[in-house]
């Protein structure tokens, strides 16, 4: 197909580390072309001043976000602002004919009462927020496919979910006993200066946050709950490793039948993935390393079960920036556009 048959895509939020992935993705993409590229602070300057290392392939400027100039220019957007800003967005881009990718939280709650209670803001747009489909396309592949809005996971629930979604949805687990302990690189934070993400205060060191309270459990919650066709409560608690991108999630549960062995689990994780192209399980005793799914839209799952405690131990490896964000966003994009679900998504990463 020639440049002209390429779908012309927005982005907002093109200065943030989200919004540098998507450039660098769909710059690669074969069935689209990059048209805008939107912020605020970022408004008026050359995407080269920002990431000069892309400088030559995209000499435009970040321009101010207008909805009109946006739509007229765009079919797709995708939008990777920090949460509480998309929904001022996304209802005047619908009602414009774009498709909609939000990377941020705001239309990752089928019910905004549970987002008001975890992100203290207040919500009217529930008819939009209701038609939103959540972006995890290993369980809502079908949804995805059929809407115009998705609501792309956060990394922690993506790691998360992959690593549980089999034993919930086979019911092969006791729901109570559900504990999430996961790490991040530094990546998660975003690009905007903090203290706590300088080089002195992050590296050498790992420390948890957000015990007992993150924002990402209420989401993790309403999905575990639906995959487990009732209300359940997951125990998750992030740690922040000194390390720039990757994401691992360990998921420990009790097994209901305590005759299931590791190889039982493994078959079942198989199956479940067989159609999934981004999903690797790992065979017997191998686990994985965030190394592997760096720069990549994979997850790798390592499996195991304890006999003297009949607890399954499951490890979820991604790139908390690709499979956690933008690469999962195109990944919904591709789907969304009836394209082939792997197109301009790297699946294999550089080693070491
Ligand atoms: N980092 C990660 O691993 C993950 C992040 N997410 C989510 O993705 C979203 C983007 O995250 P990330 O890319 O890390 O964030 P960054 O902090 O790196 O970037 C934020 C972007 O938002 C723009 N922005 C900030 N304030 C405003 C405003 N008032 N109006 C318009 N634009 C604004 C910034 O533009 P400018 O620079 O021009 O001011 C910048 O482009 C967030 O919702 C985050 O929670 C989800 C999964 C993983
Ligand atoms: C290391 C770090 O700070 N990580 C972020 C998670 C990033 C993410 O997934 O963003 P969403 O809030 O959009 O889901 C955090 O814990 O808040």
């Amino acid at each position: 197909m020639g440049d002209s048959d390429r779908i012309p895509v927005g982005i907002i939020g093109a200065s943030g580390y989200g919004g540098v992935q998507l450039v660098r993705l769909l710059l690669d993409h074969p069935r689209v072309e990059i048209a805008y590229l939107g912020g605020d602070s970022s408004a008026g300057r050359p995407y080269a001043d920002l990431y000069p290392h892309l400088g030559h392939r995209f000499p435009q400027a970040v321009e101010p976000i207008d909805l009109d100039a946006i739509a007229a220019r765009c079919e797709i957007v995708f939008l990777g602002l920090p949460h509480g800003l998309a929904y001022e967005l996304v209802p005047g881009l619908l009602e414009r004919g774009c498709r909609v990718f939000d990377l941020s939280a705001d239309y990752r709650f089928q019910n905004l009462d549970d987002y008001t209670a975890a992100y203290s803001i207040d919500r009217r747009d529930r008819e939009v927020a209701a038609s939103a489909v959540y972006g995890l396309p290993e369980l809502y592949r079908g949804r995805i496919e059929e809407t115009r809005l998705v609501g792309c996971p956060g990394c922690y629930p993506t790691a998360s979910l992959l690593a549980l979604a089999p034993l919930l949805k086979q019911g092969l687990i006791d729901l109570e006993t559900v504990v999430i302990d996961a790490k991040s690189g530094t990546s998660g934070s975003g690009r905007k200066a903090k203290i706590g993400m300088l080089l002195a205060e992050a590296d050498s060191t790992v420390t948890a946050y957000g015990v007992a309270g993150h924002r990402h459990t209420p989401e993790i919650e309403q999905l575990c709950s639906e995959l487990a066709g009732q209300e359940m409560r997951v125990q998750f608690t992030p740690h922040l490793m000194p390390m720039v991108r990757g994401m691992l999630a360990t998921v420990y549960a009790k097994l209901r039948d305590p005759g299931l062995v590791r190889e039982d689990l493994l078959t079942i994780y198989s199956v479940f993935y067989r159609s999934s192209p981004f999903v690797r399980v790992l065979p017997n005793g191998i686990y994985p390393q965030t190394k592997w799914a760096a720069t990549t839209n994979s997850c790798y799952l390592g499996v195991e079960v304890d006999p003297r405690t009949g607890r399954a131990i499951v490890m979820s490896a991604i790139d908390n920036l690709i499979k956690g964000q933008s690469g999962q966003a195109i990944q919904c994009m591709n789907l969304a556009m009836g394209w082939e679900e792997t197109l301009g998504l790297p699946l294999l990463g550089f080693y070491p």
